[in-house]
């Protein structure tokens, strides 16, 4: 059976920079747009030029795309033609080959956001499609608040959609603006739209997740017959954001039926590269990756109670819906009290530690796994604390040092401008090699920024291991996370602390205390340790 052409429309530059906190830089502009090339996205909606100073900026040195590039802007405005109206003249200015213009369809919007006339509605749709289509470029009609309009008075928004397709629109495509529609009524609406005249291969979706169902949304317009779906990376957009098409792309190529029904502009090859282009997105908005995201996120294939891993270890269909790698995501068998032997021996040979089945050194570990995490430690993500208490368990963890003692303390002072800042210091006392070395570091850098007790202690600690100094030298603390994993007097914090080197990698570490400082110490250590035994360091 042929299969047809789905078009995928993006809108990450326009409808995801409408995410509260997101403000994406010209550059910044340019290098997701480059990335979504890449994938093959079949539209790249780059923003409304004329609308602010970098989308504007960004339209004058458009990026080159095999997508078909597009400016958003809106239908003229009543008491005035298309030719005279600025904010849509900034818009084809900007020498798109593509112009999406969104415009009302719920009559409610047209008498109370618009404070026009329904005729007046319709006839600046037609008048502002017609514009786009004279100038020679492709026209595409963002029906907005459609589902609500359509359920309002069907009539009214039927006659809205049909004036922008009568007038030479390329793509009616229906916006559920509110995000309330559920599937099965977005299904219905797509198929009384065909009915009335548009067809499916003209139609398009545009669906926002105020009730989480975006995605699902966009796959039932799909199934009812629309040909082109908008969405953005990671979902963004307003509100609540928009569909997902880290979401939507694996499962349009990899699910039923929509694998054997539909071809999109994305290869295989391409699909691989779908971390990495989530995983830069939230580089650029300097944001933690969402762990539990659908097909890309980090936990998406970790599996972590122990009935999980040890079917994942005999075949890994048994716990996994996909191959990992066909998103570019990998498997993990996090260790956690929810663990069994199975998770464990797999992380042990993972860290180079060849354990036989039925070793009893495996139930000792796993005990001490669970006791400690009863204490308040956590072993899911502090991978390189796990390793190191298993080699403690197994005779394997080289005493490169001792520490003796170590003190912090903070004083607030006058700096030389007259301004009260903070001040740590730390002074730790370690034994390398049989000899004492006392070292004493502060945390303000370079700049006079002040940068806490855990960052003068990290600094005293490193600076003379002795022998040990060179090897971490291109250690570098990245990340530092505390939680208190339990209230009151009795608090107990845990630490985690992210440690990265000149190699590129990048290891965490975990240290529990009633003292924050105590905790990250212990995480602080465990990194230098990890680092020292990876690298072959001999005690
Ligand atoms: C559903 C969506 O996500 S659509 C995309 C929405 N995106 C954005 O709004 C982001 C970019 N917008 C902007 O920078 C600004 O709103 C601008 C530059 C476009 C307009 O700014 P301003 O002229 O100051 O108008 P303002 O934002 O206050 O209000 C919008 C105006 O557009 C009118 N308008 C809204 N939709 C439409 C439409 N589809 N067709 C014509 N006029 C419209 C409103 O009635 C209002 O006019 P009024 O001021 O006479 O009441
Ligand atoms: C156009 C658009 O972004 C919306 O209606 O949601």
């Amino acid at each position: 059976m042929m299969k047809e052409k789905l078009f995928l429309y993006d809108t990450t530059l326009r409808d995801g920079q409408q995410t509260q906190g997101v403000q994406f830089s010209t550059p910044e502009k340019h290098q997701i747009a480059d990335a979504l090339d890449m994938l093959g996205v079949d539209y790249i909606e780059g923003g409304w030029p004329g609308a602010n100073p970098t989308d504007s900026a960004f339209f004058e040195e458009a990026p080159e795309t095999n997508a078909v590039f597009t400016a958003f802007g809106m239908t003229k405005r009543a008491g005035r033609s298309a030719e005279n109206d600025e904010v849509l003249a900034a818009v084809l200015n900007a020498g798109t080959p593509a112009v999406c213009l969104v415009g009302k369809t719920h009559d409610f919007h047209v008498t109370c956001a618009l404070g026009i006339t329904l005729e007046e509605n319709i006839e600046n749709i037609r008048a502002s499609v017609a514009h786009i289509v004279a100038q020679g470029r492709e026209a595409l009609f963002d029906a907005e608040h459609f589902f609500d309009g359509y359920r309002a008075n069907p009539d009214y928004a039927l006659e809205a959609v049909k004036t922008a397709y009568a007038a030479g629109a390329r793509w009616v495509v229906l916006c559920d603006t509110n995000g309330g529609a559920q599937p099965s009524v977005i299904a219905d609406v797509v198929r009384d739209v065909i009915a009335a005249g548009i067809p499916g291969d003209h139609l398009g979706i545009h669906c926002h997740n105020d009730t989480e169902q975006a995605v699902a949304g966009s796959l039932a317009a799909v199934l009812a017959g629309a040909r082109q779906i908008q969405g953005t990376l990671n979902g963004l957009g307003e509100r609540c954001g928009n569909a997902n098409l880290t979401t939507l792309i694996p499962t349009l190529k990899l699910k039923e039926p929509y694998a054997s029904l539909f071809e999109t502009g994305v290869t295989d090859e391409a699909l691989e590269g779908m971390v990495k282009v989530s995983r830069m997105l939230d580089d650029i908005l300097n944001r933690v990756p969402f762990r539990q995201a659908p097909y890309v996120g980090a936990s998406a294939f970790a599996h972590k109670a122990g009935l999980h891993a040890s079917a994942i270890l005999k075949d890994p269909t048994t716990y996994e819906h996909i191959e990992p790698a066909l998103v570019g995501n990998s498997r993990i068998i996090p260790m956690s009290n929810q663990a069994g032997q199975s998770n464990l021996r797999k992380r042990l040979t993972e860290a180079g530690l060849k354990i036989e089945a039925g070793d009893p050194i495996l139930g000792q570990i796993l005990d001490e796994v669970k006791a400690r995490e009863a204490e308040g430690y956590s072993y899911d993500g502090a991978q390189a604390s796990f390793e190191l208490l298993a080699r403690r368990a197994l005779g394997q963890c080289p005493d490169y040092f001792e520490v003796k003692r170590y003190r912090v303390t903070i004083e607030r002072r006058k700096n030389k401008y007259n301004k009260m800042v903070s001040l740590s210091e730390a002074v730790v006392v370690v034994k390398v090699d049989g000899e004492k070395k006392l070292s004493v570091s502060e945390s303000m850098d370079e700049c006079g920024t002040d940068r806490g007790p855990v960052n003068a202690l990290s600094k005293a600690l490193a600076k003379d291991l002795g022998r040990y100094s060179d090897l971490i030298e291109d250690m570098k603390l990245v990340d530092f996370k505390v939680r208190i994993t339990q209230g009151g007097t009795e608090a107990v914090t845990r630490v985690i602390i992210d440690s990265e080197d000149g190699k590129g990698r990048r290891w965490s570490t975990v240290g529990v205390s009633a003292n924050i400082v105590d905790a990250s110490f212990e995480a602080l250590l465990d990194a230098i340790n990890w680092k020292l035994i990876r690298d072959g360091a001999k005690a």
